[in-house]
């Protein structure tokens, strides 16, 4: 039985919304269950529209911690910071109430940074209640580059280390990113894509046509830890 569904629309405004109501949902129950929800979102173009949605669903929002699958390790003042994407679409309206758990922490560099990074995603509750990841056309997800120079370590389904950083040559800058096994440890995951080629390259994926090296994506789609949801559209 595959560990993927699905979920096309014909318009990028409904899967915002459809993700926003299920993810919602999801932070309710987890609020309802155990007091808290702790959902890590991607960055880059696709989920702002989701992020604007989802920073309107009522909810305890001041019972939720929000943290990042990755981060370009810029200033958050960085037009390519994630935590500046998070603050100004999600970190809004009702979700203003948010705990955000950035991980860039002002050092150097990513390895600098690390230890603190690390210690502040050890900190929340596991397992994460939502995981949102994005995926490049190059076939990464959260910083798992091709030609990544941590990629092995980062994808090791046994590896201890909840962060690492990422130089590749498709990165733009330095990443810190969460790696495989702390991303699967999660009660949902989804994958929010748009785009033909995106969807062409997750279908060659889902056959086996793609590897893990040269498409690092794959560790997520052929997996058997977490049920994976595509929200794809156009
Ligand atoms: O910080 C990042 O770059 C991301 O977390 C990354 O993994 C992103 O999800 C993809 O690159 C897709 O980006 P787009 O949505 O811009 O295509």
């Amino acid at each position: 039985m595959s560990n993927v569904t699905t979920h096309s629309f014909t318009n990028c405004g409904a899967q915002a919304v459809a993700l926003a109501e299920r993810v919602a949902t999801q932070l309710r129950e987890a609020i309802a269950a155990r007091g808290t929800a702790v959902i890590a979102v991607s960055g880059g173009s696709t989920p702002k529209d989701f992020f604007a949605r989802l920073s309107r669903e009522a909810l305890d929002w001041a019972k939720v911690a929000i943290t990042l699958v990755d981060e370009r390790w810029v200033p958050d003042t960085d037009e390519r910071s994630n935590a500046k994407l998070v603050e100004t679409t999600l970190l809004q309206d009702a979700a203003r109430a948010a705990r955000f758990v950035p991980l860039y922490t002002g050092a150097p560099t990513p390895e600098a940074g690390l230890a603190e990074a690390g210690a502040r995603i050890a900190a929340l509750p596991a397992p994460f209640d939502v995981v949102v990841l994005g995926m490049g056309e190059d076939g990464h997800t959260a910083s798992f580059f091709p030609g990544g120079d941590h990629l092995a370590a980062a994808l090791d389904p046994h590896g201890t280390a909840k962060v690492l950083p990422m130089h590749a040559p498709g990165a733009g800058e330095p990443r810190i990113t969460l790696t495989l096994p702390v991303l699967l440890d999660t009660r949902a995951l989804y994958l929010l894509v748009s785009g033909e080629k995106k969807r062409d390259l997750l279908a060659d994926v889902r056959l086996g046509l793609a590897d893990a090296k040269n498409h690092p994506v794959r560790a997520v789609v052929q997996q058997d830890r977490v049920p994976l949801a595509v929200y794809w559209c156009p």
